[in-house]
């Protein structure tokens, strides 16, 4: 009787999936960015840039007639995920150049030659991330999620931010999440070395990018220079690798997961909206302005969290 119940249920259940199909597939995919600008003789550096959100946003950036300069911590990764956008779009300017956000030697070695190399920056996208790895620590001792999602981003953007203020109008965008939410700064243990929960580590450090956002905006107030933080929604990516469970999670709900095409629009929306040309320090999803958790509002602690990521990358940054 029970296992009839289960089966009857279960068919119920995948009957409305399928006849609900398109609208559940219309709603999981959200706001589409509606700005045709185009980017000629503009230059655009993404992180993370080989797949997912990342290869999506080079790709429409190069589409827009950007150069893109994608960096890849696998130049092997990266050069095929150029490739495919060369046979996406013929006109294509793109380059794969090596950062590796888990090695600050690598992450200042990549902007000295930037520097060296390219004149101009006019939008920042800082992309990359990692979530829920098992405990492991970047090359300069912090716990990977901090490490990598918030002060590897913060090291490049500071190497970064005197080319992007020269080059202004230019803008940064923080790849942040609705994770953000279930998180708070742990300034007493921020390498979770006393106790560690890997979707809190990464909590954790998206939280650091909405404060990062806000306490930079604050900085560059009367510079042309804005930055916003993004949640792209829930996208079916490469991001769950380190977790089963997770991976697991995702692939049963695809149908209401967004694409990674769908989920770079958020960004691609901050990275070049008319409208936004004067907006700075907030948080976005679906293309539209999104809440933010109040521990994400503290100014308090985005100045702290701000001393404290210059003190352990060893910077002065006023
Ligand atoms: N997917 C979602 O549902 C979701 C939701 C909210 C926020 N986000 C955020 O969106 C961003 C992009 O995520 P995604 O979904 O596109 O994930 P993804 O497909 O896993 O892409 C992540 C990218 O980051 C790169 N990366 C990881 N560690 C790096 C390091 N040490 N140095 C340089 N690059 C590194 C990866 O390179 P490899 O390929 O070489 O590993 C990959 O290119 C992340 O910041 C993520 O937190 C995603």
């Amino acid at each position: 009787m029970v296992l009839v119940v289960i089966v009857a249920g279960l068919g119920v259940v995948t009957l409305l999936v399928i006849l609900f199909a398109p609208h559940i597939r219309k709603y999981a995919a959200g706001g589409v960015c509606q700005s045709s600008a185009v980017l000629d003789g503009k230059t655009v550096l993404i992180t993370g840039a080989n797949t997912g959100i990342g290869k999506e946003t080079a790709l429409d950036m190069a589409m827009r007639g950007a150069r893109v300069i994608m960096a890849c911590r696998d130049v092997e990764k990266g050069e095929e995920a150029a490739a495919s956008i060369r046979a996406a779009c013929s006109k294509a300017q793109v380059e794969v150049r090596e950062l590796d956000l888990a090695d600050t030697c690598s992450i200042r070695a990549f902007a000295q030659q930037f520097l060296r190399d390219v004149n101009q920056l006019h939008i920042l996208i800082n992309n990359a991330g990692v979530m829920m790895c098992p405990y492991t620590k970047t090359i300069d001792g912090f716990e990977m999620h901090i490490g990598v999602n918030h002060l590897g981003h913060f090291l490049l953007t500071y190497l970064l931010i005197g080319q992007l203020k020269r080059s202004a109008p230019a803008r940064i965008v923080v790849l942040s999440s609705l994770a953000h939410n279930f998180g708070w700064i742990r300034f007493h243990d921020l390498h979770s070395q006393g106790s560690y929960n890997s979707g809190l580590a990464y909590c954790q450090s998206k939280l650091a990018n909405v404060l990062f956002t806000r306490e930079l905006a604050r900085r560059l107030k009367d510079t042309n220079v804005t930055v916003n933080s993004v949640h792209p929604g829930t996208v079916n990516s490469d991001l769950t690798r380190h977790s089963t469970l997770m991976t697991i999670f995702f692939t049963v709900f695809s149908m209401f997961l967004k694409t990674p095409r769908e989920g770079a629009q958020t960004s691609i929306y901050c990275a070049v909206a008319e409208e936004l040309h004067s907006i700075s320090g907030k948080h976005f999803s679906d293309c539209a302005p999104a809440f933010v958790a109040p521990q994400g509002r503290s100014e308090e602690t985005a100045r702290r969290l701000w001393d404290v990521s210059c003190e352990l990358l060893g910077i002065e940054w006023d």
